[in-house]
């Protein structure tokens, strides 16, 4: 069963309080950032943090440890960090991956964790296939904010200045096998912006949102989660294929719509996720 990443929260490693809170919080993964959240003169305060923190039980949620570049001052002291993390950390996630060369180095470093990167910078989407396909890469996650600024491009609401970025990983991604997850809404007491921001990602194709306030999970969960209606409909589409193959034939019709062997595989997949979901909730 395919984990589920509708909701990934970040958290500032040097926020202790909210590190303890998210232990019962309703996120599917985790961010724990040593990077952009946490200020210069906290940083070495906060791996110490994180470290202590990740002793503690998050039960399902992934644990997905966020470290500064390696070409920063803080970087190579917490890729260190992160090697001996290996039972409690899930994942470690690389600032501003420009190409799959910033694996290598990481992934030299810390050898038995998986690595997901961070999509924000323009040479990170002109090189999104060959970040994909890094045979440590498990997952992708777009920094919006980051690509913003160095697009120059305004924020507005349909993020079309977004669309070829948003675009060109979500082909790689998905070429690749590998979880891609959607950049942050700012405005985190805005929630009709956060739905309406969600259900397009949704759509595209996006496993989840990266989400920055608890205020956020419940929308993304819903909108990364099937339907009721998207499950009863799928369980129907299986057994009318079923019916229709026992019988010789190759399509099946259900509700006025054909349902051949490639809409069967999305049925399956809806089902997957719906159990991988429920599982979540223990
Ligand atoms: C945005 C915040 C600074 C707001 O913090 P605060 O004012 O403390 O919020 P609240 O008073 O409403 O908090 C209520 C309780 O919730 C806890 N809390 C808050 N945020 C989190 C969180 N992220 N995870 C877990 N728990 C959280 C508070 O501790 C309160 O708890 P309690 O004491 O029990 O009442 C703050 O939300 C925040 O710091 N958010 C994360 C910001 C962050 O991580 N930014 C970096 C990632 S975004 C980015 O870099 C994207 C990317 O790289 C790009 O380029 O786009
Ligand atoms: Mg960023």
């Amino acid at each position: 069963m395919t984990r589920p990443y509708r909701s990934v929260l970040y958290i500032p490693a040097a926020n202790l309080r909210a590190m303890e809170k998210a232990q019962g919080l309703a996120t599917d993964a985790i961010i724990f950032d040593l990077e952009d959240a946490v200020a210069p003169g906290e940083k070495a305060a906060a791996r110490e943090g994180l470290a202590a923190a990740l002793a503690n039980d998050y039960g399902p949620r992934a644990r997905i440890v966020r470290i500064n570049g390696l070409d920063s001052e803080w970087g190579q002291a917490d890729a260190r960090a992160c090697a001996a993390l290996v039972g409690k950390a899930d994942a470690v996630l690389i600032p501003k991956v420009n190409s799959a060369a910033d694996l290598d180095r990481v992934a030299a470093l810390i050898p038995d964790l998986p690595l997901w990167a961070m999509m924000e910078t323009p040479l990170g989407m002109l090189n999104a296939a060959e970040i994909a396909a890094h045979p440590r890469l498990q997952g992708m996650v777009m920094g919006t904010n980051d690509l913003a600024k160095e697009l120059n491009s305004r924020f507005r609401a349909d993020r079309l200045p977004m669309q070829a970025g948003l675009g060109l990983c979500l082909l790689a991604a998905k070429a690749y096998g590998k979880v891609i997850v959607d950049g942050v809404f700012n405005a985190f007491k805005d929630e009709d912006g956060l739905r309406a921001e969600c259900e397009q990602g949704r759509d595209m194709g996006f496993d989840g949102k990266t989400l920055i306030h608890p205020a956020q999970l419940a929308i993304a969960n819903q909108a990364f989660a099937p339907t009721d209606g998207e499950i009863e409909l799928a369980r129907r589409q299986i057994e009318a294929f079923e019916a229709a193959t026992a019988e010789g034939k190759g399509v099946a019709v259900v509700d006025g719509r054909i349902v051949e062997n490639l809409h069967v595989d999305t049925a399956r997949k809806t089902l997957d996720r719906a159990g991988a979901i429920a599982a979540m909730a223990g």
